[in-house]
């Protein structure tokens, strides 16, 4: 019951808040209700920054911007059409939500597909609002009877008016806040529902690691604009509905203050809670009436700061955080099962099946080709023009010495690297300047030298995850993720974290994740890192048996795991390949010994 209470606690509290505001609205003072309506106003915009900073996991500072120049354009809508038409809601916030989200989506574009550091982004994003700041300020604009910029700002936005014609009539505070709680409360369940779905979910892997998250094949740019976008679109109507209740704006709303007080009201209420930025803006926003009217009155600010600094300092997930946190542990523990896991056993059977399932729908294994492929960094070339073909029917090991370039070449051929020359193929189609998630999509599966998993989601989910790349139906993920999670064994640790999971566990998670790719081409970084003896046979087993379907590449320090794979080796050295055979052969050879051990004459 509790369990199902804390996974429901998003939709029952907040549904419990609004119909409490709902019913004292008509006992509050106009006065109190008209002020408590804009803590509801920054609530809706913190809302909108939890969007892209909790869930997206990119701090941005353009959300007042949107916020004001979806109040500006809601403004100049309901201007120029309130005389005629009356209701001022149906026109501007609508306009506010597109003006938001065409504006967030052009910014987000530069931003993420600039592919800037994230301190760089959020300076940009800041920077957008500075300028906006000085804009409004600097140039007049006239549309129709609306005169936006200027410092004299612009006065003769109507109310919040609703009925049309001559029904329409302007809101009085208590009602306003009315309005104001039922759109705050159906953005916030909408937002919920969205951050629910399959799009929430995959933002967040986007959140928790990128990189991987395009390496299962999605296209992550897109997804961090169309969730910044969705954000602008959210700060557009908060900054619709802030016009209409202030009927006044002026170039302050792009200020620098403005713009830090929004990640405020999400630290103090919760990061990625949703629900945390509406508590953080009532807070701030009530202390701050109580401060300023009562006898505390001149040291308001002082106040406030100290009360701010110790929250965001004692509670580090914000309120709702740290309640969450505290509620859990009066829950069972997840991640119990974790500690009872054994070692992983694959069930050959069922990776036969999953094998052949993956051929009949992703077609044929394809080759992997490079030629001339060469990557420099300054002085150190640790890929220099490696011609290479690798086919399915036996795995390949790519071995050498420490710093050889064996994960600068996997890396090469993934497209984590970029090549100053050569071309990489994959079944015969030149990929060399496609991005990742076109290789993926292409047929390559990759994992990377350190087991890349989705800490935050279930075991299951990050199969689903990773199945959903592919399928792109949601049933059929299951069906497919439920089968790796059989053929692994983890059936007993599906709920738990992946997080929790021994690195060795992790290493078997990721390579499931990789196999729910149906790869055509798998290339594997050190699998075998962190394995039990055990687990390093099962593996040696996995590989084999995954070779005759697809083409694979082991990048391997474990000259005994190489062994066991019966394969073709090659071994590294200094970028080039210098030996290639079985393993038998190259072991007794006196030259690779040489570069191993560091002898003058090859090294
Ligand atoms: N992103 C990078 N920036 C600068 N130098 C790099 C980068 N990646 C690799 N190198 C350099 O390239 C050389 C080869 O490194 P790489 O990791 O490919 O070797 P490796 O054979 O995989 O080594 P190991 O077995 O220790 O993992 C090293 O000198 C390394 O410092």
């Amino acid at each position: 019951m509790s369990q199902k209470l804390f996974n429901s606690a998003g939709l029952v509290f907040p549904a419990l808040a609004t119909l409490i505001a709902l019913a004292v609205s008509g006992l509050l003072n106009p006065y109190l209700a008209f002020v408590a309506t804009s803590w509801i106003i920054a609530g809706l915009l913190g809302l909108s920054l939890d969007v892209v900073w909790g869930r997206g996991g990119f701090l941005g500072l353009a959300q007042t911007a949107f916020y004001g120049l979806g109040g500006y354009f809601g403004s100049v809508i309901a201007i120029n059409l309130a005389p005629s038409l009356g209701n001022t809601l149906i026109l501007a916030l609508p306009a506010g939500a597109l003006f938001g989200a065409v504006v967030a989506a052009l910014l987000g574009y530069i931003i993420f597909y600039a592919r800037m550091g994230a301190l760089q982004s959020t300076i940009l994003s800041y920077t957008f609002t500075l300028l906006l700041w000085s804009v409004t300020q600097t140039y007049r604009l006239v549309v129709g009877d609306a005169v936006i910029g200027g410092d004299n700002g612009l006065s003769n936005i109507p109310g919040i008016v609703i009925g049309f014609g001559s029904e329409a009539s302007k809101l009085k505070p208590n009602a306003a806040f009315v309005v104001v709680v039922i759109v705050a409360a159906a953005l916030y369940f909408l937002t919920r529902f969205l951050m629910k779905s399959t799009f929430g979910r995959i933002v967040d892997c986007v959140r928790i690691d990128p990189e991987k998250t395009e390496l299962l094949g999605y296209d992550v740019r897109k997804i961090q604009v169309l969730n910044f976008s969705y954000a602008g679109a959210i700060a557009g109507v908060a900054g619709a509905l802030f016009a209409l209740w202030a009927n006044y704006l002026n170039p302050s709303i792009f200020s620098v203050q403005e713009a830090l007080l929004i990640p405020i009201y999400v630290l103090v209420g919760g990061l990625g809670t949703l629900a945390g930025p509406f508590l953080g803006a009532l807070l701030i926003g009530s202390l701050s009436f109580w401060l300023g009217s009562g006898s505390a009155g001149g040291q308001t600010t002082l106040i406030l700061g100290a009360v701010l600094i110790l929250l965001v300092l004692y509670l580090h997930n914000g309120i709702l955080g740290a309640l969450g946190d505290l509620w859990k542990r009066f829950l069972p523990d997840p991640n119990d099962a974790a500690r009872h896991a054994g070692a992983v056993q694959i069930d050959e059977a069922v990776l036969g099946q999953i094998l052949e399932d993956a051929a009949i729908e992703a077609g044929p294994a394809k080759d992997l080709q490079t030629r001339d492929a060469f990557k420099r960094f300054g002085g150190v070339i640790p890929v220099n023009n490696v011609t290479r073909t690798f086919t399915p029917g036996r795995p390949y090991s790519l071995i050498g010495p420490n710093g050889a370039g064996k994960s600068s070449y996997l890396k090469t051929c993934v497209g984590l690297y970029q090549p100053e020359g050569g071309t990489v193929s994959i079944g015969g189609q030149n990929v060399t300047r496609a991005p990742i998630f076109e290789r993926v999509r292409n047929g390559m599966g990759v994992k990377n030298q350190k087991p890349q998993v989705f800490g935050d989601l279930s075991v299951r989910d990050n199969l689903w995850v990773a199945a959903y790349a592919r399928t792109k139906t949601p049933q059929k993920a299951v069906d497919v993720s439920d089968k790796i999670l059989r053929m692994l064994g983890m059936e007993e640790q599906a709920e738990v974290q992946a997080g929790a999971l021994s690195h060795g566990q992790q290493q078997w998670l990721d390579i499931g994740m990789v196999l729910c790719l149906a790869p055509r081409v798998v290339l594997l970084d050190e699998p075998a890192a962190g394995m039990t003896t055990q687990e390093t046979r099962e593996l040696s087993a996995l590989v084999r048996i995954l070779a005759r379907h697809t083409t694979v590449v082991v990048v391997e320090h474990d000259m005994e795991f190489v062994r066991t794979l019966q394969g073709h080796v090659t071994v590294l050295h200094q970028g080039e390949v210098f030996a290639e055979g079985d393993i038998e052969t190259l072991r007794a050879d006196d030259r690779v010994l040489d570069i191993y051990l560091g002898r003058r004459a090859h090294v």
